[in-house]
């Protein structure tokens, strides 16, 4: 048999997400508590659920669902602050009993298909295992900052941060979820990820037991500025101690500041709790404002491991969908095996920090490259020129890997602080 032939994509309807959850608990290797059930449901895109179920009894019992996949709509920050209309993929699993048989492969097309239909030019996701993706044309966007920083690190002072206030209260959905976006709105940080539209809206909310490991559960800090809001964070602890001494942790999941005084002011509560003696943060740009305050940086025990990963779906309204930051004219021959449509030479012409993405069959290309390396440079977090320099781009026109990395390049570096 052909892969994936003997299995049918389906909308997963409401009433088969169990089997949807049965799927995806065998896939990621746990057993869910039964009251935990409603928080899955809630963090789940349930309308973009989508199954492979078997057709063909030679694969397993006809009608049951073998794969899973669901995403988000939503719109992501480009450099220079604009939007990108974007698909969030998430909860990927295929059972155990089903692997192999190209049914992940069947399931990138469908969503690819699905997405383009839905005018996403740009398909993200967090990856559980780093080699999987860049297979489908998806490049490591982005990279985080994971970092355990002491209690009460000494920094460097940043003006007003002292008169602003901080709320802590009980994350809450209805209390909470449009403060939480209004502020995520106002970020300009590339590889930020909006709210989505549709339900799956609260999963940065839902808060399941079994996750919880003897933590609280999860807190919100607001930092305000005369009443508005600024910066805000989800964080929770753990009381602990070590020989009678109290040795407290701290997680810290998503934040996000307006402005220095007000990333200062969360920073300084965060890593301030009595009884609490290291705080750990998930979600750091590598140039995040806490990484220039802290005196003693090195102190902030930490590691760089790969954020959001990103697929241009639809090259040419990807590439108009942000800023540059310097003029070019570069001619790139473009390789995609899953969706064809991109492939081909395409001319790249920034004035005045506008792109100009034209067909160029027939030119020379200066540059060649798979989509997965222009899905890498998106964000700018990652040059053109050190992916040549690493041998994964290929320049044929000297000096032009130069000329679009100083166009595409950001001045600020992407991270989606949102972990869907
Ligand atoms: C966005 C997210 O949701 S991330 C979470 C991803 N899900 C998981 O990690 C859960 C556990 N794993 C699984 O459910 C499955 O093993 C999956 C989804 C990773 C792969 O599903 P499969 O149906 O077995 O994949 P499929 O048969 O289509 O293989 C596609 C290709 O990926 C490769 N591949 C599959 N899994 C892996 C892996 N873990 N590491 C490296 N390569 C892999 C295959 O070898 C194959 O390569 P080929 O095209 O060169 O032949």
């Amino acid at each position: 048999m052909k892969k994936a032939e003997g299995y049918q994509s389906i909308t997963v309807p409401e009433a088969r997400l169990d089997e949807f959850f049965q799927v995806v608990q065998w896939a990621f290797v746990g057993e869910w508590l039964i009251e935990d059930r409603q928080d899955y449901i809630d963090a789940l895109p349930v309308e973009r659920a989508r199954g492979l179920e078997v057709t063909d009894e030679r694969r397993g019992a006809v009608g049951e669902i073998a794969a899973v996949h669901a995403s988000f709509g939503t719109e992501m920050i480009t450099p220079g602050g604009r939007r990108v209309s974007a698909a969030g993929l998430s909860w990927l699993g295929v059972h155990p009993s089903h692997r192999r048989r190209g049914l992940m492969t069947e399931m990138m097309h469908d969503h690819f298909r699905r997405c383009l239909e839905r005018g996403e030019a740009v398909s993200t996701l967090y990856a559980m295992e780093a080699e999987i993706y860049a297979r489908f044309g998806y490049g490591m966007g982005a990279q985080t900052v994971k970092a355990s920083i002491p209690r009460g690190p000494r920094m460097w002072k940043v003006e007003g941060a002292d008169e602003l206030t901080v709320r802590l209260e009980r994350a809450d959905f209805d209390a909470h979820d449009q403060l939480v976006a209004d502020l995520q709105a106002k970020l300009t940080r590339p590889g930020t990820i909006l709210n989505p539209v549709g339900s799956g809206r609260n999963a940065r909310f839902t808060d399941p037991l079994g996750n919880r490991k003897g933590m609280e559960k999860w807190r919100i800090a607001i930092v305000e500025d005369r009443g508005e809001p600024v910066a805000y964070a989800f964080f929770r602890r753990k009381a602990d101690s070590d020989i009678g001494i109290h040795d407290g942790i701290c997680q810290v999941r998503e934040h996000g500041a307006l402005t220095p005084a007000a990333s200062q002011r969360l920073w300084e509560t965060l890593t301030d709790f009595d009884l609490v003696e290291t705080t750990y943060t998930e979600n750091l740009a590598t140039d995040d404002p806490l990484l220039h305050q802290l005196k003693d940086a090195r102190g902030a025990r930490s590691k760089v491991i790969d954020n959001l990963w990103v697929r241009l779906l639809d090259v040419p309204t990807a590439l108009q969908s942000r800023e540059y930051f310097h003029d070019c004219d570069v001619t790139v021959g473009l390789t995609d095996k899953h969706v064809p449509d991109n492939a081909g030479t395409w001319r790249i012409v920034v004035r005045d920090g506008e792109a100009t993405v034209t067909r160029a069959e027939g030119a020379v290309a200066d540059l060649t490259m798979d989509v997965r390396h222009l899905s890498t440079v998106y964000l700018g977090g990652t040059s053109v020129e050190s992916l040549a320099a690493a041998g994964q781009v290929l320049e044929h026109t000297p000096g032009q890997a130069r000329e679009l990395a100083v166009a595409m390049m950001s001045p600020v570096a992407p991270l989606a602080n949102w972990d869907f």
